[in-house]
């Protein structure tokens, strides 16, 4: 129990205190108006018992009055503590998040690659939301509710102890139920969870891939996978309730025929003499009590267990390891691949003892078949994945023990597949530079020669551009992205398909705006089309992982391999026309 209080709180137990304490004194608080109750009642029974005293007023008058007092000051104390309990689950919920997402930043990418997108988001909205509705609620109410039969029981026992014990002897069957039942409910609550996280995430993917589902009409299976995903929850729902509500019904039962043996218990008792009256009406109004707030003992039990998994599911995010290293990257320096081999899963190496040095200053040119592994040696360089073998180092320095935050700063990306966040176009570009100046953005979108078709839109450079960038055509995208790069200034340039989906008239622009992006930069670039890499000082030849050729386009071609075969196929394709 204890680790799961350390989960729901995200490793920060203490911040459970103020609800926790919250709950005691509300535990304690309801405990005192049902003691002056019942001496209340007991001065009203002394009066019928000796009628010639008459009813003491007096006592009456100084228990009301407490009772009212405590009621106030019940209700003050209460409000103080309810607020400060839910603005510290809320906060707690808050931080939480925005720490989990800053912590997810610093995963390297193999995470996300073993992670459905739906289900991160998930881990952020839906667990936290549960966990958040426990630290809020449930558990509150969990301690508020035991305090009461707690405190009860040890008031009762100085009153008549067998009483006491009867009322609570079913009580150790009642928990042990739960017990024993204890890993059926969390295989229920984990199942449900699971149903529930797999739901939201088909349809994530079905709002998602709305365009691509239309384009090829697969509405029918697109659509079943999430008519399934559904049915599952349902099923994963029915069987939590239809088990877990039969078994804390189970649990009540049992606890409150305690109360029955407390009757039993007393009718004997004071047929025998051994109890009077007020005390055994004492019990009955107390017993009649105690076991409301059991009821919501076990409710909330059952709340608890189920968010215990999407805490669980929080905490293992929490336990994944960030990316490590501190050491700063020399600027200037060569890119150097030893031996490397790496494999998106270890088992399947996609990059094979791979050597080469990349020179400063220089422009490199990686080429090779579809899936040789191109834009893989990229993704290295900028440490989105962790190498199984060999070293690659900038300078001196291994990128394993690199700090990932200055790998970053010295890197500028284009990649193929641009993404453009929903905002405006001037802020998508400032992405390079947050600190860039509106002239500067300007600047660089004019060099990227997007400027012209910005000024056209309605609001310029303040016109807000659809999520991914939808509302811009892929040519467009490609040279916001160049822009991004340019203004980002860094010493090592990665250009994948930069040109790719340029129309003629923009790819001689852009391709002068490349040309200043890159001068005087380390500049490692893929480009299908080869006559775009002619001039590159060093083209890296690959061939399933391996890389097979190097050296300068004409040396290539006095090789007669791998590179001379995909450029006499370009070559040769170069006049295709639909006939
Ligand atoms: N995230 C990933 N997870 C698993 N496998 C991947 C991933 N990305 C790429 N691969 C696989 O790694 C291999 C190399 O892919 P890579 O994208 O580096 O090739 P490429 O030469 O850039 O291809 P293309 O020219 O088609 O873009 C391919 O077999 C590909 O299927």
């Amino acid at each position: 129990m204890n680790h799961y209080f350390y989960n729901i709180s995200g490793g920060n137990t203490r911040s459970l205190l103020p609800s926790a304490l919250a709950a005691i004194l509300d535990g304690i608080a309801k405990v005192v108006p049902a003691a002056l109750l019942a001496d209340i009642f007991n001065t009203i029974y002394l009066s019928f018992a000796a009628p010639e005293a008459g009813l003491n007023f007096g006592r009456m008058w100084t228990v009301s009055v407490i009772l009212l007092i405590w009621l106030v000051v019940e209700y003050a104390a209460y409000s103080y503590l309810y607020d400060k309990t839910y603005k510290a689950a809320y906060s707690l919920a808050a931080s939480g998040r925005l720490s989990l997402a800053e912590h997810i930043r610093h995963l390297s990418l193999g995470f996300f690659g073993r992670r459905d997108p739906g289900d991160i988001t998930n881990l952020l909205l839906s667990d936290y939301g549960q966990v958040e509705q426990t630290i809020s609620h449930n558990v509150p109410q969990l301690i508020s509710a035991v305090m009461l039969p707690v405190l009860a029981l040890a008031g009762l026992l100085f009153v008549d102890w067998r009483m006491a014990l009867a009322m609570f002897a079913a009580m150790p069957f009642g928990v042990l139920l739960l017990w024993l039942t204890d890993s059926l409910q969390a295989r229920l609550s984990e199942n449900h969870v699971r149903a529930k996280n797999e739901a939201a995430s088909r349809l994530q993917e079905y709002l998602s891939g709305i365009r691509e589902i239309k384009a090829h009409n697969m509405g029918g299976k697109r659509f079943e996978r999430l008519r399934l995903s559904f049915d599952e929850l349902k099923r994963a729902s029915i069987r939590l309730e239809g088990i877990m509500g039969p078994m804390i019904m189970g649990a009540m039962l049992l606890t409150r025929s305690g109360l029955t043996l407390m009757i039993v218990t007393g009718s004997y008792s004071l047929a025998g003499g051994e109890l009077t009256l007020p005390v055994f009406l004492l019990f009955l109004l107390v017993g009649t009590k105690i076991f409301e707030p059991l009821t919501v003992v076990l409710m909330n039990y059952g709340e608890i267990r189920y968010s215990a998994y999407s805490a669980r599911r929080i905490m293992d995010v929490r336990q994944e390891q960030p990316q490590q290293g501190s050491g700063s990257i020399p600027s200037g320096a060569p890119i150097i691949f030893d031996h490397v081999t790496f494999g998106y899963d270890a088992q399947k190496p996609v990059l094979k003892d791979l050597t080469f040095t990349i020179q400063p200053h220089t422009i490199t040119a990686l080429v090779g078949p579809s899936g040789s592994g191109k834009s893989t040696v990229t993704r290295l360089i900028s440490r989105f994945w962790e190498i199984q073998e060999g070293i690659i180092s900038i300078g001196s320095q291994p990128l394993s023990s690199a700090g990932p935050e200055q790998l970053l700063s010295e890197i500028s990306m284009v990649f193929q597949d641009v993404y453009l966040f929903q905002d405006t176009i001037g802020n998508n570009i400032r992405i390079g530079n947050m600190k860039a100046t509106q002239a500067e953005i300007e600047a660089a979108a004019k060099r990227a020669c997007c400027h012209e078709f910005i000024s056209a839109l309605p609001q310029g450079y303040d016109t807000p551009v659809g999520e991914g960038g939808s509302t811009l055509s892929g040519g467009e995208k490609q040279r916001v992205s160049i822009a991004r790069a340019l203004l980002k200034d860094a010493s090592i340039v990665l250009l994948d398909e930069a040109t790719a989906s340029l129309d003629p008239e923009n790819e001689t622009a852009v391709q002068q705006a490349i040309n200043e992006l890159v001068a005087d930069k380390t500049v490692i670039l893929i480009a299908h089309r080869l006559k775009t890499i002619r001039n590159a000082d060093k083209i890296i030849v690959l061939d399933q992982g391996e890389l097979v050729e190097e050296g300068t386009h004409e040396e290539l071609l006095a090789h007669h391999g791998l590179y001379e075969k995909l450029w006499d196929t370009q070559q040769g394709a170069e006049g295709w026309r639909v006939k």
